[in-house]
């Protein structure tokens, strides 16, 4: 039996992480693409999520949320193992989460203001004079303010993605998960949203998750990192650590090197095998 002094550190442990990420495995059918990933998100943390295009880290931000659910191992956030909630469990769950994705997801037809609006009138029965202010105060907090009348047509990709942050936070969750929110941002639209995921964290006490192939950005917001390759965690730590890795796999991914254990041939039979060249008479 566990003595009192390592449950009480355990149970510590539990509670300093809003998430953890036990064992997890799932597939897309015969594609395997988690393998068993462990890691933790400390609670007032950002942590980013890095790894090339398609090693499953949408996936997993997924998992996140409960919109899959995993073939083995689990999630747990704030205590509750995802995959075993009840619709309404899940539900009310997930309304201490905001996401921001790549793509803004904004509402096309309705205004800047009302973009904001829509989560805090759909799931809440506040008044709306005070909506309206919840509303400003959003977009104050984003830089845009002075924008809630526009239409989101008006706006530029980087304000297009502030906005959705703005709604991200709407509801003032624990959590909030973006995927790839550097994606095709000009270099000072990605500064301005790269210091708002810090800036808001801080500010409101968020814990913060970072999907992103874009390690320098990650690494200058992200308090930890986790490379995910190959659907497992391959490397993890701190910027300064990440930078000074000399791990084959987080040297490549940091340094941009075009080979290395990510490697630039796809899979291929021996050249010389391929050309049909006889081998040399001994
Ligand atoms: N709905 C789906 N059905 C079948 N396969 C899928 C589905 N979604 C993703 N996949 C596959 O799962 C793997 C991981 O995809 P995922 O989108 O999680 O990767 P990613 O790391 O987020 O990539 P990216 O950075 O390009 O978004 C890929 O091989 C992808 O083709």
């Amino acid at each position: 039996m566990n003595s009192p002094v390592l449950e009480s550190k355990a149970l510590k442990h539990a509670s300093e992480n809003l998430v953890e990420v036990s064992d997890l495995h799932f597939s897309f059918g015969s594609n395997a693409v988690l393998k068993g990933v462990n890691l933790a998100i400390p609670r007032g943390k950002v942590v980013g999520i890095l790894g090339v295009s398609g090693c499953g880290k949408t996936t997993l931000l997924r998992h996140f949320g409960g919109q899959l659910r995993p073939s083995r191992g689990s999630v747990t956030f704030d205590g509750q193992v995802v995959h075993q909630l009840n619709n309404t469990e899940l539900y009310a769950m997930r309304r201490k989460m905001g996401m921001m994705f790549q793509v803004s997801g904004l509402f096309t037809d309705l205004s800047v203001f009302d973009n904001i609006a829509y989560p805090m009138r759909e799931h809440t029965d506040l008044p709306e004079d005070v909506i309206h202010d919840l509303v400003l105060m959003k977009l104050h907090a984003v830089g845009l303010r002075g924008a809630h009348a526009l239409r989101t047509s008006e706006l530029s990709g980087g304000m297009e993605r502030r906005v959705a942050l703005a709604r991200a936070i709407a509801l003032d969750p624990m959590l909030i998960m973006y995927d790839e929110p550097f994606a095709g941002l000009d270099p000072i639209s990605l500064n301005t949203i790269a210091n708002l995921i810090r800036r808001l964290n801080d500010a409101l006490g968020l814990t913060s998750i970072v999907v992103t192939y874009d390690v320098s950005e990650s690494l200058k917001v992200a308090d930890y990192v986790y490379f995910i390759h190959d659907g497992v965690v391959v490397a993890e730590g701190n910027a300064a650590e990440m930078v000074d890795s000399a791990d084959p796999f987080v040297h490549q991914f940091v340094h941009a090197k075009p080979d290395g254990p990510v490697a630039f041939q796809y899979p291929s039979r021996p050249y010389a095998e391929e050309l049909e060249i006889p081998p040399a008479a001994s």
